[in-house]
């Protein structure tokens, strides 16, 4: 287990593994594995493709900061909406109390890994692409980062090992 029990948190880009690899850090570790969509979605008591067709992308970006504000876990490592980056609020509550690992990804590994995005549920602008919410997003994921991992052509077995030589 890691020593100070601080949790860590998982940035970065819709499809970049912040869940798939979450949970089996988690296990590796010896944390619990918290998922932000799903507590988002708990809440909600509605998917989030639909809290973002019922209250719009503003609204979902309110309900997202909420819920991450709230979180107040330790010895945890948690999955976070590619999206909570948007959440002031939130993002500084992490800064403060967790350890904030961004997952970059190259835009090309990623536009190849996913597939529909609305079925997804990205929180996209009217007319913006996935490359504009890249070059959007890539400048907030790197401001709030204590550390950054890069997959690069990483399987996931690969950055979960970079992962626990920066955490164990
Ligand atoms: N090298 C890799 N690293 C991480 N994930 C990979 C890799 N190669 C393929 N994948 C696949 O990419 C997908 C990552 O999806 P996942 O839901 O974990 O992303 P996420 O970061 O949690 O996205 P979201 O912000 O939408 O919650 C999984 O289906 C996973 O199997
Ligand atoms: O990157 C995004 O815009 C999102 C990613 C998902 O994890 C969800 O948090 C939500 O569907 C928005
Ligand atoms: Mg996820």
């Amino acid at each position: 287990m890691m020593k100070d029990g601080k949790s860590i948190v998982l940035i970065g880009m819709p499809g970049v593994g912040k869940s798939t690899i979450g949970v089996i850090l988690a296990k590796e570790i010896g944390y619990q594995f918290l998922d932000a969509d799903l507590l988002i979605q708990e809440q909600e008591g509605m998917l989030l493709k639909d809290i973002i067709a019922t209250k719009g992308h503003d609204g979902f970006l309110a309900v997202e900061n909420q819920v991450n504000r709230d979180v107040d876990a330790k010895h945890s490592v948690i999955a976070t909406g590619g999206s909570a980056v948007y959440c002031e609020e939130a993002m500084l509550h992490y800064k403060e109390t967790c350890q904030i690992v961004y997952l970059r990804c190259p835009y090309e590994i990623l536009s190849k890994r996913l597939g529909d995005l609305k079925g997804r549920g990205v929180a996209l602008k009217e007319g913006q692409t996935l490359l504009d919410l890249y070059e959007e997003r890539s400048v907030l994921y790197e401001k709030y980062a204590d550390v950054i991992i890069d997959e690069d052509n990483k399987g996931i077995e690969e950055t979960l090992e970079l992962l626990k030589e920066k955490f164990c």
